[in-house]
């Protein structure tokens, strides 16, 4: 039995993909072979020796000790695009609640007194201050063009906005779904100078933390409405509340509140909403499970963030599933090994991602126990299965 610890709620359409005579699935398991999250903070987690997965129901991983689950072995999945069109549409959303003043107009609303008639003609009077601006001509940067950025900008462009994309490490699979309207920034302050709308669709990394600071908010056009549906930390809040204080800022949409930030008039802050979808809880779950229990049960790996992808169709009478750190002559070693135990490897496939590497093999005899445990105490091995 393979148990599966949950750290956060999952939805059922996913968990209900584990038979329950191979899974047992529980929020408090100490022994955990995987674990299954959204948004927990698994930094400083006492993970057990078990562990071989974690897998997060979601794009970003900032909340996982990638790092550390690396030194042990441990594979860590995500869900690339699987809430990519639940961000889109609030997204959209916050440009629309920006430009058209809609929030602080509710609010409006909901402070008047009085009858009908009298709500009428406080309602025409006071309706002025609401007036907003249209999306059509206006110019929208996208920073980072990865699953929600791309969705956003050619959304943007049927939306008749001019788009403007900034990402230096776009892939080709990106670049091919992009309106080829969209227009690429040269550079970071380029994008800043000329939009309107600008929207940040980057994980929370060393290279993207105070993208807006003091220093940057004074590149940006007056009047913009800044939207960060990525991570708290992506834009400086203090220099963001400067922005809106001088005018330089019309309105910041964000999905990460704070004390400054949720008593500001001209802020709209929501409480991490941005995947919070039925469609999209059930597309990350269904997603991360399918991963996970395909490593688990057959070792191969798709969409991990510290392991290449490896796919092997099963032949042979036993797999052997290998996470090494990516030094020379490993794969010498491991045959080595197997060699000496007579086992013959029928078929292989190894492949590497940055420091890690991952070697999955059908041989053609059953392997015993001790040579597993010689395979594992190859310097530099740091994990052994036999599926
Ligand atoms: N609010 C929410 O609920 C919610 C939901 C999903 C994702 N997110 C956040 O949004 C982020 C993006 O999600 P995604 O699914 O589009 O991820 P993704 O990996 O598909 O795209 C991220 C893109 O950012 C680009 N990038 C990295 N560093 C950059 C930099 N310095 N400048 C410009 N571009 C850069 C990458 O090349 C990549 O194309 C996630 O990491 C997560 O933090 C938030
Ligand atoms: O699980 C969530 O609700 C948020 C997920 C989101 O932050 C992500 O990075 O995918």
């Amino acid at each position: 039995m393979y148990k599966i610890q949950t750290l956060n709620a999952i939805s059922p359409k996913g968990l209900n993909r584990l038979p329950a005579d191979r899974y047992i699935v529980s929020d408090h398991s100490t022994d955990a072979d995987a674990i299954l999250l959204r948004s927990f903070k698994l930094h400083d987690y006492p993970f057990s020796n078990n562990l071989l997965a974690v897998a997060r129901a979601g794009s970003g991983t900032n909340n996982v000790p990638i790092q550390t689950l690396s030194e042990s072995g441990v594979v860590v999945f995500n869900a690339p695009g699987a809430n990519a069109n639940a961000v889109k549409e609030l997204v959209l959303a916050g440009m629309l609640m920006g430009c058209r003043n809609i929030s602080p107009a509710m609010d409006f609303v909901h402070s008047l007194q009085g009858t009908d008639a009298e709500m009428s003609v406080a309602v025409e009077a006071g309706k002025k201050q609401f007036g907003g601006f249209e999306l059509p001509g206006r110019t929208l940067g996208v920073i980072g063009l990865g699953a929600i950025g791309v969705k956003i900008a050619n959304a943007a462009r049927s939306l008749g906005m001019n788009v403007i994309g900034y990402d230096p490490t776009i892939t080709i699979e990106r670049a091919w779904q992009l309106d080829s309207d969209v227009e690429a920034a040269p550079n970071l302050d380029a994008l800043l100078a000329e939009s309107d709308f600008i929207t940040f669709h980057v994980p929370l990394i060393d290279s993207t933390r105070n993208l807006i600071n003091a220093a940057s908010l004074q590149k940006l056009k007056d009047g913009v409405i800044l939207l960060n549906f990525a991570r708290n930390g992506i834009l400086d809040d203090s220099a963001v509340l400067a922005g809106l204080e001088s005018g330089k800022v019309y309105a910041y949409v964000c999905d990460f509140p704070s004390n400054a930030l949720r008593t500001n008039r001209r802020v709209i802050t929501l409480p991490h909403l941005g995947a919070s979808t039925r469609e999209a809880e059930e597309n990350c779950a269904i997603m991360v499970v399918d991963q996970m229990r395909d490593y688990l049960e057959n070792g191969n790996i798709c969409n991990s963030v510290n392991l290449p992808n490896v796919k092997l169709r099963r032949t042979g009478l036993t797999r052997i599933a290998v996470v090494n750190q990516n030094n020379p002559d490993m794969l010498g070693k491991i045959s080595h090994v197997l060699g000496q135990a007579g086992v013959n490897i029928a078929h292989m496939l190894n492949d590497s991602k940055g420091n890690m590497a991952y070697t999955l093999m059908d041989v053609d005899s059953v392997v015993s126990e001790d040579t597993r445990v010689a395979l594992s105490a190859i310097p530099g091995v740091l994990k052994v299965r036999l599926l």
